[in-house]
């Protein structure tokens, strides 16, 4: 068993590498969109969410290398789902699972359409486009979202 000091003295790619001696080269991703909810018979809020995300914690934490929870589907719920978010990557640590948060603001289309559904009180929101390479439907519920 590690202290914190011991862990946070190595290097992220040293950690990164020895889970991955441990459990295979596998990055999951935890996408709570509002289709995966209701597959998994949950509600589409942030109840759903957190159970949803617990499950998984449960299910990945102490057997995957690494697990990618995407920003976009909590913060869609607010600050609640935020907090939800925070919780993940506590229990994730807790497991002593390393954890990459996905916030890219220019992104695929079902992110993107997650990301504008969040309930921000801005009259305008800085984004940065995906490249030309990543096509270019990523803006556009942003935009439909703001004009309204
Ligand atoms: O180049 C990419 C493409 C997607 N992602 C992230 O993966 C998930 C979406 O996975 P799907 O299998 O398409 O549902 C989402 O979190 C994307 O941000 C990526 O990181 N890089």
């Amino acid at each position: 068993m590690q202290t914190s000091t011991q862990t946070s003295m190595q290097t992220f790619g040293s950690r990164l590498s020895a889970a991955m001696n441990q459990h295979g080269p596998l990055c999951v991703g935890i996408d709570p969109h509002a289709a995966l909810l209701r597959d998994w018979g949950l509600t589409d809020d942030v109840d759903g969410l957190r159970e949803f995300a617990l499950r998984c914690v449960e299910a990945f934490g102490g057997h995957a290398a690494i697990v990618k929870p995407q920003a976009a589907f909590f913060e869609r719920f607010g600050s609640a789902g935020v907090a939800v978010l925070e919780e993940t990557l506590a229990g994730l640590r807790a497991a002593g699972t390393l954890s990459l948060l996905d916030v890219k603001r220019g992104d695929i289309g079902s992110t993107m359409d997650a990301y504008a559904a969040a309930p921000h009180r801005a009259e305008l929101l800085a984004r940065r486009p995906l490249g030309r390479a990543h096509g270019h439907h990523h803006p556009r519920p942003a935009l439909t979202s703001f004009r309204a």
